[in-house]
């Protein structure tokens, strides 16, 4: 059956926002004096938002202490505002991908766990926010992928059926909420799968790139 609608993932899909996201980490820790981590630890820890990211990083025998957590929260928020874009770059193909996506005539949205004060700047400072008329954020309900809501949400949003709309991500987490929502979800094998390769078994395909993710669509 034709498809209606497309929403994409942010970071490991669109945007390769590591070297940011490692450097907010940095100055995080390093403003509360804890241990360092190197930014193949922060590859790992990126998926389920900023919390989790830092409590990751602040994890070593046990879960760090709720003030030191909140604290790292604070301390990551201001940085990532001042770091956010710099050294962050959009993968080959994603510029040529969401054209193709664009000439098959369907609306697109974006579908992250990053919080919405990152999510829109970072959109803009690639240059990528016009390809999109629907962003749901990490924050923008009261939950994340791999709950199914905030790609039904993003459905509801695009005038969609879920069954009608593919998420294109990097992670279990984008297959896991498209699967619980109902949606087709391909994946892109580059991005972030929480220190784990995407297993092509899990999603309906699995695509060098968006260019082959918009051929995969336009035959579906
Ligand atoms: O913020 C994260 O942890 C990951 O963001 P994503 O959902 O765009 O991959
Ligand atoms: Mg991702």
């Amino acid at each position: 059956m034709p498809l209606r609608s497309a929403t994409f993932d942010l970071d490991g899909t669109l945007v390769d926002s590591i070297p940011d996201l490692a450097a907010a980490c940095h100055a995080m820790l390093a403003e509360l004096g804890q241990p360092p981590r190197t930014d193949g630890d922060v590859h790992r820890f990126v998926g389920k938002g900023m919390a989790v990211l830092v409590e990751r990083c602040l994890t070593w025998d046990a879960a760090p202490e709720a003030s030191l957590l909140e604290a790292g929260i604070a301390s990551f928020r201001r940085h990532y505002a001042d770091i956010n874009g710099r050294a962050s770059t959009v993968y080959p193909g994603v510029v040529e991908g969401l054209e193709a996506f664009r000439a098959l005539g369907l609306p697109l949205g974006v579908v992250t766990n990053k919080p919405a004060a990152f999510t829109s700047p970072l959109l803009e400072r690639m240059g990528l926010a016009g390809y999109f008329e629907v962003v749901i954020a990490g924050d923008t309900l009261a939950f994340k992928k791999p709950r199914p809501e905030p790609l039904l949400h993003a459905c509801a949003l695009l005038a969609t059926e879920p069954g009608l709309n593919l998420h294109v991500g990097d992670s279990l987490n984008d297959i896991e909420s498209a699967r619980a929502a109902g949606c087709p979800v391909i994946c892109v094998p580059y991005g972030y799968n929480e220190g784990r390769p995407v297993d092509s078994a899990d999603c309906d395909a699995l695509v060098s790139d968006l260019v082959a993710a918009a051929r995969w669509a336009a035959g579906a």
